[in-house]
């Protein structure tokens, strides 16, 4: 399989006031990127409000990691300019809020040196990602979420698995993230289902976890040592 696994902390659960420290705590703790959640409070598409440019760009100063930027806007191409200049690295953005420009939108993020992904729903078919995916310009990872977007903390829905599952089936060497709830009990199902990009509230000792679960050399291990990982880590 030609997938790297990622582990991505979301800062979304962080100490705000001390952001640029608990960066550099989730990635000392091995963490492979920042999963940076930017929700606005704003026609409906989530209750809550986080963070946005500025606050990227503050936290680019102080590191030079990848800023996997989760966008959860309704109008996510208004956004694409500004955390471009800000130095986000990935861009993914709803597909429920892009039929009509996701192509433009792609092309967008390219040209502002980030690279895209596609992110669904729990309530979203799976078959809404493929036309961006085997686009002449395709999108370079999808984002399965596994809670309603909007808020960190959430429980995750095993039965999200299935899209993992058809997506790894679909495409071997596509980047797979999962979204929410991942912890000790659920990590190890969502690596075996076939996603390879973990996301996690920013609690440094689900990191060390979650690489265990793929194995030292990368790849997905279905039945690894649970008792002793578990034991290591908690
Ligand atoms: O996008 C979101 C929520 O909308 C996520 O990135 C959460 O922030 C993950 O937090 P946990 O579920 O791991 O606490
Ligand atoms: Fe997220």
């Amino acid at each position: 399989m030609g997938v790297t696994p990622i582990i991505a902390p979301s800062m979304l659960s962080s100490d705000f006031a001390n952001l640029a420290s608990e960066a550099k705590r989730m990635l000392d703790f091995g963490a492979d990127w920042l999963h940076m959640d930017i929700m606005v409070k704003f026609v409906h598409f989530v209750p809550n409000l986080t963070i946005g440019a500025p606050v990227i760009e503050s936290l680019r100063k102080h590191t030079k990691a990848f800023l996997d930027c989760h966008l959860m806007v309704t109008n996510p191409i208004d956004y694409v300019e500004p955390l471009g200049k800000a130095g986000a690295s990935g861009f993914t953005f709803h597909v429920e809020v892009s039929k009509e420009n996701w192509q433009e939108l792609i092309q967008k993020i390219k040209s502002n040196a980030m690279r895209p992904g596609v992110a669904l729903k729990p309530g979203t078919p799976i078959e809404e990602v493929y036309p961006l995916v085997d686009s002449e310009n395709p999108v370079e990872m999808v984002l399965v979420m596994t809670v309603e977007p909007g808020f960190g903390g959430q429980k995750f829905m095993p039965e999200m698995m299935d899209k993992v599952r058809v997506l790894r089936k679909k495409y071997p060497s596509l980047d797979i993230e999962v979204d929410g709830g991942l912890g000790p009990s659920t990590i190890e199902m969502a690596a075996s289902a076939g996603a390879n990009c973990i996301v996690a509230g920013a609690r440094y000792s689900y990191i060390p976890y979650a690489k265990l679960c793929f194995g030292k050399s990368g790849e997905m291990l279905t039945s690894f040592l649970q008792p002793r990982s578990k034991q290591i880590c908690f």
